[in-house]
């Protein structure tokens, strides 16, 4: 028999497990992307915040599919029904709506018509790209992986907060009302992340089913970046690319 221990096959401990992939966030998490700063610092001018408005809609609306792929495929119906939630909190119900309507008061609070921000004509096809990816990733890869991929949750709160108190102190449009849906976040993303960092560290015991999990939370931070990269290079650096919202257009009466 061989004797030689290949330590790379080795199962992490769950400390370790759980340090890698907070480590993850500490290095690659779009919280150090230089638009978030820019728009955290008071830098951006209101055509840049609208845009990101604009493009950022493509991610909130597809958060709701991505989720109900999952449980298309999903056997268990206990993990079902605690997935599930996912969804409500952002389609919400009829009266009230939820994450999705909370985004479009900030649209409109930016000076934006929300029916033209829904309808999404104005997102960069880079944008739509990327967040398709996500999308097929959670519709394609093994469970572990896909429900991995959503733990860039555990580094969202701070950066929320962050959003929160700088809108409010740089920008007229912030208000209890434009700034809603990120309040929501911070009781949302904690009780997702709860169950599901729980679920990946119980179930991804062997070591190519951490790493693989550790990889798709990688990927997931390449997601939210390249959004940023494509923002900056369009809206910023002014390479607006084709078929893609021109600042100006689709402006409510009154702009804040
Ligand atoms: O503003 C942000 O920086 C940010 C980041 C993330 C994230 O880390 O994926 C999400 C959200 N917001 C968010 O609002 C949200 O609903 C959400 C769902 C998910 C997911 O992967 O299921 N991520 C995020």
């Amino acid at each position: 028999m061989n004797s030689i221990v290949n330590h790379n096959e080795l199962p992490l401990s769950r400390a370790e497990f759980e340090a890698r992939l907070r480590q993850v966030g500490v290095e690659r998490y779009h919280d150090k992307h230089r638009f978030h700063d820019r728009l955290h610092s008071g830098g951006c001018t209101m055509d840049e915040v609208q845009a990101w408005v604009i493009n950022r809609w493509q991610y909130q609306c597809s958060i709701p599919m991505k989720d109900a792929a999952f449980l298309s495929r999903c056997h268990d119906p206990d993990l079902r029904r605690v997935w599930r939630s996912r969804i409500e909190d952002h389609d919400g119900g009829v009266e009230d709506g939820g994450g999705i309507r909370r985004w479009l008061r900030l649209a409109e609070g930016v000076g934006l018509d929300p029916a033209y921000v829904a309808s999404g004509r104005g997102v960069m096809p880079a944008t739509r790209f990327i967040v398709d990816a996500y999308i097929r990733f959670v519709r394609d890869e093994p469970p572990v992986a896909a429900m991995a991929s959503s733990l860039t949750e555990m580094f969202a709160p701070a950066i929320h907060t962050r959003r929160i108190d700088g809108l409010l102190e740089h920008y007229d449009f912030a208000d209890r009302e434009t700034i809603a849906y990120f309040r929501h976040r911070l009781t949302e993303a904690p009780k997702d992340v709860r169950f599901t960092l729980d679920w990946v560290l119980n179930h991804a015991v062997t070591r190519p089913d951490q790493e693989a999990a550790i990889a798709a939370l990688t990927f997931k931070t390449d997601v939210l970046w390249a959004q940023l990269d494509a923002l900056w290079s369009a809206y910023v650096d002014g390479n607006v690319p084709p078929g893609a919202w021109k600042p100006g257009e689709a402006q409510l009466a009154a702009r804040p």
